[in-house]
């Protein structure tokens, strides 16, 4: 469970989210959507303790894990697929302790799940843009925390991979994770994410996703969204 309290991120003198109340609970599966520059990565950021409030509160409970947008990746770094599915354990070992036979077999079982089985040995960076985020998402699967923070995880990323790292989403949440995820695809938000944030720098509305994606409050943060570009444009139904 992530409860924020009138939480407030700044870069120097400009909000880019704004005395922001509420809980994502305990199980939850939540997209956060909403026009460009609404303070979305910068809200993930923060919960996952990269970025410091600049006013107010963030209260975490449990394991949290974190993946950044996958354009933060340094593709060259000389990880093999396996060892990049292995760095999920790190949290649990401690970076310099030994690697247990146990450890192996979590990271292959999770880059079963993710259809990488035939890569373990491969460099990273013979990967494709999609095969980079199963393989990230195999990182996530051994890390087992028990919120998971994803930024835009189905950015240019092909659709056999979405389907597949949806699918490891529906098993994390039967599985009672909570799940905080960035997303631009309102037709992938109704089908998949049952609770919704709809971000404007403050919260628009925060709920059960038919509730909150209404045309009345989409148009509403697109309105928000000409008060800080006046080109915005990101929903298509509006
Ligand atoms: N490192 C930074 N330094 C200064 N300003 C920043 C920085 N990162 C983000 N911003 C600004 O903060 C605001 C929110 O940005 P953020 O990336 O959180 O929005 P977003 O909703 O994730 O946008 P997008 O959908 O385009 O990814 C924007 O006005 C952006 O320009």
């Amino acid at each position: 469970m992530i409860e924020v309290e009138h939480l407030t991120l700044c870069y120097r003198d400009r909000a880019a989210v704004h005395a922001l109340t509420g809980r994502f609970v305990a199980g939850s599966h939540t997209a956060v959507v909403g026009p460009n520059g609404a303070g979305k990565s910068t809200l993930l950021a923060a919960l996952a303790g990269v970025k410091q409030p600049d006013e107010g509160h963030i209260h975490r409970h449990g394991a949290i894990a974190y993946l950044a947008q996958l354009s933060t990746l340094d593709k060259q770094f000389p990880l093999t697929v396996r060892e990049l599915a292995l760095a999920g354990t790190w949290q649990r070992r401690g970076a310099w302790r030994g690697l247990a036979k146990a450890d192996c077999l979590r990271a292959d079982a999770a880059l079963d799940r993710v259809g990488l089985s035939d890569f373990t040995q491969a460099p990273i960076s013979n990967l494709s843009g999609g095969q980079l985020q199963r393989a990230r998402f195999a990182r996530l699967i051994v890390e087992d925390a028990d919120v998971l923070l994803l930024d835009e995880p189905f950015a240019n990323v092909d659709t056999e991979t979405i389907a597949n790292l949806l699918a490891v989403q529906d098993d994390w949440h039967r599985a009672g994770k909570t799940q905080i995820t960035v997303l631009h695809d309102m037709s992938q938000v109704r089908a998949h994410y049952p609770q919704t944030l709809l971000l404007a720098q403050s919260a628009l509305a925060w709920g059960d996703t038919p509730e909150v994606l209404t045309p009345e409050n989409l148009q509403e943060a697109n309105r928000r969204a000409q008060h800080w570009r006046n080109d915005a444009t990101w929903c298509q139904e509006c």
